[in-house]
Parts: structure tokens; C-alpha cells; sequence
């Protein structure tokens, strides 16, 4: 699913309009339908509602869901705030199309707005996509005052007051919405974790635009939905044998630390690889031995940490590093090795990539178009640099993709996967059970597993963390968020392959 700005969007919304031969004020009414549709399913008629308009479309589409919930039964109170004159075009014929027992009040004054009581929903209509500056005086005030009840928030495709594409100046005043409904499209303000608390529950209703504008509008932003990780998933032909599914090598585990090499064994292996070879150091053979039979173990001859390669590495089809390593010198020497032997691809997570963050020389190394980075936030900034916000963080992960030609996972609640060629695909699954030890070792298996396969480097890296999150979110199902642990990933990844395989 494409991620659009503001001002895609509103290109969209016009060549709809055209395409389909409608007005204007007639896809503002399948907005206010399909929004009007999802609320029905969400609150009962007894429940009091307040709409809050601002002068423009998103006015335009409060007054619109006032009168259609109006029709459905609720008892709506309409709060204008602004100059009615000034306001855009598809507000006023909304606002004519009020019918009689819905009068509209307009608020001058912030002390005017009427309490809203506890058990009440606020639909915040003040701004969509329009807005072009923080707001400031009344609209502020009015702000603060929805933020402070204690009803029910529910913003008509962005809460009032979020940029929609860019860093919200701190001065703003943003609605703290419940629930976000939006048209069509999810928004790239929606994925950025500093919004949770604005953004709330965020839901998308479709109200037809014209998916060949869609289909034809360039972005770097996209969203990996249910539907397009059933296409990347590629299902296993009748006479295929061991062989057709690749060799992964995992380099993991130091003293004290194999379960990481554990937990990505195991997932690689959940995740069909045909073989796997482990190389840890001499004091993980027995564990990994017995936790993870069906997998072959070559021992370091260094006892505590990795110190060097298996002799031959040529039988690898991939080769995964990094999942509890530590990072001693013999270990960053050994990492150096590989970079500079290894010719298959690489799948370099934890602390290998501190390792390689803090060595020039190890980045200077970096083998162009092959290699896989999987960090969490604090690892990329060790790796790619500071920022100042989770928008400059995403552009600096296109820059660094295409620097160094390479794929990356920035992981987080929606996993960003970025390519050398500047796209990012966001992740729509997972959970925050999740936040815990061991998840991203887990994750390492499992996108090792799929290079294995042949899965090219981009459909690994998006398939390994939709399917990585659908495991989440079914041992999520079974034993919830704060119990959840890294090996329940593991139990739940053969459901989750076999829901991906469901048509
Ligand atoms: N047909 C369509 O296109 C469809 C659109 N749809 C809906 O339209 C929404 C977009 O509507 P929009 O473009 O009218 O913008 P909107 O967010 O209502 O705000 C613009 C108004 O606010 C004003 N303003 C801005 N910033 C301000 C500030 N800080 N403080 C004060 N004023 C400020 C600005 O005034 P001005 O800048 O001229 O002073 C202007 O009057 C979109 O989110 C969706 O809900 C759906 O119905 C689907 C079909
Ligand atoms: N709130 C969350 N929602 C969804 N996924 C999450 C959330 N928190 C963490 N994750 C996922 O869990 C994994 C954690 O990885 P990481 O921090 O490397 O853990 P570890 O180093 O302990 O293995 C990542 O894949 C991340 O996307
Ligand atoms: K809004």
C-alpha cells in the first residue's frame, strides 16, 4: 500500500473528481459515509456527540458526518470554529444541508465551548491535510480545551494541528485523539512512534479514489499489508529437495550469550531454510547440539568468542552474523574476515554491526548490493548518526541505503526497510509483546532463512518482518503482550507461514 503526502493526496482527491465526473462535495459525502459507517460499528446511538468544524474540507466533512449520524439516530451538537464566510466551498453546502433540529453553534470565544461530558465522543473536524501553520488563539485554545475532557476523541483522517508529512513544530496544539479514521491511504504521520498518543487507533476506510492516479503517483513510502506479503510468499514446488532451498550459515553466540545463536537457529529453521550450519564459539557446541538438533555446529577453536570463519565458506548460500556475538577484538577481527571473504550475501545484526559502526575501515569493507543490516534505533545511530527526529531518521536511512548500496531494517513497532534505491517499506504487523530480549535474534533467523530461499535481498527483508510481527500477533492471541517471550515467536511462525498461505 502506497504512503501519499498531503499534497499527493489532494491531487488524487481532484483527479477522482474529474475521472469519475462527480463533484466535489460528492466525495466529501462518501468520506463522511465511510467514516460515518466505521463509527456506527464502534459507538452506540446513546452516546452524546460533538462535532468540532474548522473552515475547511475537514469541516466540511464533520458537518457531513453530523447530519448522516443525525439521520442514524445520535443526538450530534455541531461546533463551528471560524468564519462561516471564509469557509471553503463543500462546508457551506454542508452546512446549508444541516437539517433543522442540528443548529450549529459558533464558537468565537474558547470559554464559550459547552463541557462535553465523560461518557460523550468528540469528533475532532477542526483540520485534515489543509492545515499550513501551527495553529495559534482560538483554534489553540479550543484544542486544549477537546484535550482536557475526558470524552471520547475521534479525528476525521488526522487529528487537528499533525502535520500530515513533516515534523509538528512543538509550539502546536495537536488533538490527542482515541482514534483516527482516514480516507483511503494511511498516512507516513501515523508509523512514527512519537504520534502514538496523537494519533491513537488509526483505521482506513476506502472512499474510491482512482487507483490508477494511485498506481501512478511516485513514493518512497509504502506500507507492507497482508495482501502484498501473500505475493512475495513463494510456495514450495512439488519435487524440491533440501538443495533447492539454500545452506545458511549462522555466526552467533559468545559465552553467556547462546541463546541468541538459539533463538535465530531456531527461527532460520522455522522459516525453510533447506540446511543450516551454526558457528559459535567451542562453548556453545553442546548447547546448540542439543537445543537445535537439525542443525550442523562447526566450534570456534576459541572457547568463550568467535575468533575466526569455518575453512570453507563457499557452501553457504548466506551467511547471518551477529546475534549475541559481544565485541571482543578477536570477534571484530573475525567480522573483518568475512567482509572481506565472504562473496554470498550478509545479514548483519547486533553486534555486528557495532562492531563495523565503530571501525571506518570495516565500513570501507561493506560488500556493495549484498548486504542486509537489521539495527534497532540505537544500533542505526551508532551506525548512520544522530538525528534530530524520526523524520530526518527515515531520510537518513535512505542516504545510507544508497551509500552503501545496501537493504536495512530500522526495527521498531512499524520496522522500516529501506533499499539502495531510497524506497522504505513500512511493516503492518506486530505488537508491543514484542519488546523483549531475544525478538530480534529471532528475526535474524528468520530473513537469513529466506536469502537462503532466493527471496531477493528487498522481498527477504519485508517478508522476514511481516511474518516475524504475524507471529507476534498470534502468540499475542494466546499469551498476550506482557507475558510474551522471544521462543513464542518461534512456536507461531509455522501458523503464520501457513496464514500467508491462505488465499
Ligand atoms: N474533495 C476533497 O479534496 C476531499 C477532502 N476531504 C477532506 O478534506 C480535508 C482537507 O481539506 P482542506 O484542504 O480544505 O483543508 P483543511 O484541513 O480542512 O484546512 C484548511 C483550512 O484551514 C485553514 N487553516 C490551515 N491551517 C490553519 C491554521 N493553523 N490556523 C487557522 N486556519 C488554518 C485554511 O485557511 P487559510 O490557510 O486559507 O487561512 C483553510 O481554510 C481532508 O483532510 C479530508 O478531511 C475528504 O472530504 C475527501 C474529499
Ligand atoms: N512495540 C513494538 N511493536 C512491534 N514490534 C516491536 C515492538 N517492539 C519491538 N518490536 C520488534 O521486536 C524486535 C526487537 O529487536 P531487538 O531490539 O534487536 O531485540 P533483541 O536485540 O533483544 O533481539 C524487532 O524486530 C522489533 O521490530
Ligand atoms: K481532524
Amino acid at each position: 500500500m502506497k504512503i501519499l503526502t498531503a499534497a499527493q493526496t489532494r491531487a488524487a482527491d481532484s483527479f477522482t473528481i474529474n475521472q469519475q465526473g462527480i463533484a466535489s462535495v460528492d466525495l466529501m459525502e462518501r468520506a463522511a459515509k465511510a467514516f460515518t459507517c466505521w463509527f456506527e460499528n464502534k459507538f452506540r446511538p446513546d452516546k452524546a456527540i460533538f462535532v468540532f468544524c474548522g473552515p475547511g474540507n475537514n469541516g466540511g466533512d464533520g458537518l457531513a458526518v453530523a447530519r448522516l449520524l443525525h439521520a442514524r439516530g445520535y443526538v450530534v451538537q455541531v461546533l463551528i470554529v471560524g468564519d462561516t464566510e471564509k469557509a471553503s466551498a463543500d462546508f457551506r453546502l454542508n452546512l446549508k444541508a444541516l437539517p433543522q433540529e442540528v443548529k450549529p453553534v459558533v464558537v468565537t470565544e474558547a470559554v464559550a465551548t459547552p463541557t462535553v461530558p465523560a461518557d460523550a465522543v468528540i469528533v475532532d473536524a477542526l483540520f485534515g491535510t489543509g492545515l499550513n501553520r501551527p495553529v495559534t488563539g482560538l483554534y489553540a485554545a479550543i484544542i486544549a480545551n477537546i484535550n482536557e475532557s475526558k470524552a471520547c476523541l475521534v479525528a476525521i483522517d488526522i487529528p487537528s494541528d499533525l502535520y500530515t508529512d513533516s515534523q509538528t513544530p512543538a509550539a502546536g496544539a495537536v488533538v490527542k485523539a482515541a482514534y483516527t479514521v482516514s480516507f483511503e491511504l494511511p498516512k507516513l504521520a501515523f508509523l512514527l512512534p512519537q504520534h502514538e498518543e496523537l494519533i491513537g487507533e488509526w483505521h482506513v476506510v476506502p472512499i474510491g479514489l482512482d487507483a490508477g492516479f494511485i498506481a501512478a503517483t511516485p513514493t518512497s513510502y509504502h506500507l507492507t499489508c497482508l495482501n502484498s506479503a501473500q505475493q512475495l510468499l513463494k510456495p514450495r514446488s512439488k519435487f524440491s529437495h533440501k538443495g533447492t532451498f539454500g545452506h545458511a550459515l549462522l555466526v552467533c553466540g559468545s559465552y553467556g550469550k547462546m541463546g541468541a545463536a538459539v533463538l535465530a537457529a531456531q527461527a532460520c529453521l522455522r522459516s525453510g531454510v533447506g540446511l543450516l550450519t551454526l558457528r559459535a564459539p567451542a562453548a556453545g557446541y553442546t548447547v546448540l547440539q542439543t537445543a537445535v538438533p537439525e542443525a550442523m555446529t562447526l566450534a570456534d577453536t576459541n572457547k568463550k568468542h568467535l575468533s575466526s570463519l569455518p575453512k570453507e565458506l563457499a557452501p553457504y548460500t548466506v551467511i547471518g552474523v551477529g546475534p549475541g556475538i559481544g565485541q571482543e577484538k578477536t570477534t571484530r577481527a573475525m567480522v573483518g574476515q568475512l567482509l572481506a571473504t565472504a562473496s554470498q550475501p550478509l545479514v548483519i545484526d547486533a553486534d555486528a554491526i557495532n562492531l563495523i559502526a565503530g571501525s571506518d575501515k570495516l565500513k570501507a569493507m561493506l560488500p556493495k548490493g549484498k548486504v542486509i543490516f537489521t539495527p534497532h534505533p540505537k544500533e542505526f545511530e551508532r551506525l548512520a548518526g544522530k538525528t534530530a527526529n524520526n523524520y530526518e531518521r527515515l531520510e537518513r536511512l535512505q542516504e545510507f541505503c544508497r551509500e552503501f548500496s545496501c537493504y536495512l531494517v530500522l526495527k521498531g513497532s512499524h520496522s522500516a526497510v529501506g533499499t539502495p534505491e531510497g524506497t522504505i517499506y513500512f511493516n503492518s504487523t506486530g505488537n508491543a509483546g514484542m519488546a523483549t530480549g531475544g525478538t530480534g535474534d529471532v528475526l535474524t533467523g528468520i530473513i537469513t532463512a529466506l536469502v537462503a530461499q532466493q527471496y531477493s535481498l528487498e522481498a527477504a527483508c519485508r517478508l522476514g518482518v511481516y511474518v516475524h510481527g504475524l507471529a507476534g500477533d498470534l502468540a499475542k492471541a494466546e499469551v498476550g503482550e506482557i507475558a510474551m517471550v522471544a521462543s513464542d515467536l518461534i512456536r507461531y511462525l509455522p501458523q503464520a507461514f501457513q496464514k500467508l498461505l491462505q488465499v
